[in-house]
């Protein structure tokens, strides 16, 4: 055998010897394991080597064209994730606890003007799989379109300049929030705007919910027969200034277009899979972040879910704040964002039944009328850094027919909604 490889390795040092090079070899591997252990740090390989995925993902049964624009989003992240740092600390090792934190520096890939990082050190759950987007996009049939000429003058303040919040003179855009502007300098909604909104979300009576003439919602389900509107929560809008008005890009009604906060993703202790919690205090009536994901029509996202076998979707919330009208609406303008395979930091917020810190507003920024807005989240109270952000998702834990799939609820609230929990 060393004859052989003398031979064909033309190795020339007089005295070679196989049991030499093997120990070399041997000796080689030893300390590179070594030093990895020491190291503390491995590669992002290795932390892709088994990965767990939180229960959402392993029950959501995917149809083959789902699956590869899953699998497509998928090797992206995994591809755009192995360009930034993905840390592992191995604290035990290699016994057979392994307990390590699972760490990624920014989930956006630089979408974002602030980093958001993900941080798991209490189980092996790792990359959620969607694709980071930091705005909106229609998904097919959604009618959400964007466009100068659709935008009048009673529905942008073209003559202002600078500042809005600081002009003597009230504009086009504040007429539309009542004939105010809804925010303090600094991006603080007013606290006589904010308690509105805030009851109104969280108050699921008679007089706060609008029937439709014709539901949207009954109409997808797949009876011929349309049964009767169950009731839309009634919300107010804030208006913001955008391109078309004069003002400054830094002009004070311009918010939810905006990254503030430094913010991260987290796995909750309770069982509730990943959360989202802030690294900085906030103050009451700060914007957090905006509901980012696919714009689809509700019969799309039916679509979806009986494509799902009949599961129905975790990462929906329905647009539909403009639903009062006496017009039968039409389909396109039936909307509702998902954030199952696209979507920003806000899928990640978790559901409360009480004393949920942030409250959705519904934002017209570049289309008028109501089908299409942008839905923004702004805290409802003081926020301590690293308490996790929560919204109340409005279910009844007893009603079936809710678009989010129900769950075991683990707000651990008194007033928990979920009879079960
Ligand atoms: C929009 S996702 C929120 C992020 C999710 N926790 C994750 O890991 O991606 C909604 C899902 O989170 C879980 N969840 C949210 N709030 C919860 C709660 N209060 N108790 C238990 N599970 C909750 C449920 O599985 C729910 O279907």
């Amino acid at each position: 055998m060393e004859e052989k490889l003398v031979k064909s390795y033309r190795i020339t040092q007089p005295g070679f010897s196989m049991m030499n090079l093997m120990k070399d070899i041997c000796e080689g591997f030893l300390e590179v394991g070594t030093n990895t252990i020491h190291d503390d740090i491995v590669s992002c390989a290795d932390a892709h080597s088994s990965p767990v995925a939180p229960k959402e993902w392993e029950t959501h049964d995917l149809t083959n064209s789902e699956r590869s624009k899953n699998n497509l989003a998928l090797d992206d992240l995994k591809s755009s994730t192995s360009r930034s740092t993905v840390i592992v600390q191995k604290q035990h090792f290699p016994h057979d606890i392994l307990s390590s934190t699972y760490y990624i520096d920014d989930i956006t890939r630089g979408e974002e003007d602030l980093e958001i990082s993900l941080i798991n050190d209490l189980n092996n759950g790792q990359h959620p799989m969607f694709k980071y987007i930091p705005r909106n996009i229609t998904y097919h049939r959604a009618h959400a379109k964007v466009a100068f000429s659709s935008i009048s003058d009673d529905n942008c303040c073209s003559n202002c300049f600078g500042d809005c919040l600081s002009s003597e003179i009230r504009c086009a855009c504040a007429d539309n929030t009542g004939g105010k502007f809804a925010y303090l300098p600094g991006g603080i909604v007013k606290e006589e705007f904010l308690e509105d909104f805030i009851l109104m979300n969280c108050s699921p009576h008679q007089k706060n919910l609008c029937y439709c003439e014709e539901c949207p919602l009954e109409r997808s389900k797949d009876s011929c027969l349309s049964g009767t509107c169950n009731g839309h929560l009634v919300r107010k809008f804030i208006k913001e200034c955008w391109y078309k008005c004069g003002c400054a890009q830094g002009c004070g009604n311009r918010i939810v277009l905006r990254r503030v906060h430094r913010l991260q993703v987290f796995m909750t202790p309770e069982g509730k899979g990943w959360g989202l919690r802030t690294l900085e205090d906030l103050p009451k009536g700060a914007f957090v972040c905006e509901y980012v994901g696919e714009i689809l029509t509700h019969m799309e996202l039916s679509e979806r879910n009986s494509l799902n076998t009949g599961k129905k979707n975790t990462y929906s919330v329905l647009l539909d704040a403009g639903w009062s009208t006496k017009r039968v609406l039409k389909d396109e303008e039936t909307l509702c964002l998902d954030a199952t395979f696209y979507g920003n930091v806000a899928r990640f917020i978790n559901h409360s039944c009480d004393n949920a810190n942030l409250v959705g507003i519904p934002v017209e920024v570049e289309t008028p009328g109501h089908h299409y807005y942008h839905l923004a989240f702004f805290t409802s109270r003081k926020v301590d850094a690293l308490e996790e952000l929560t919204r109340d998702y409005g279910i009844d834990f007893s009603d079936h027919t809710h678009l989010v799939n129900a769950f075991r609820c683990c707000c651990g609230s008194q007033f928990c909604r979920d009879k079960k929990a």
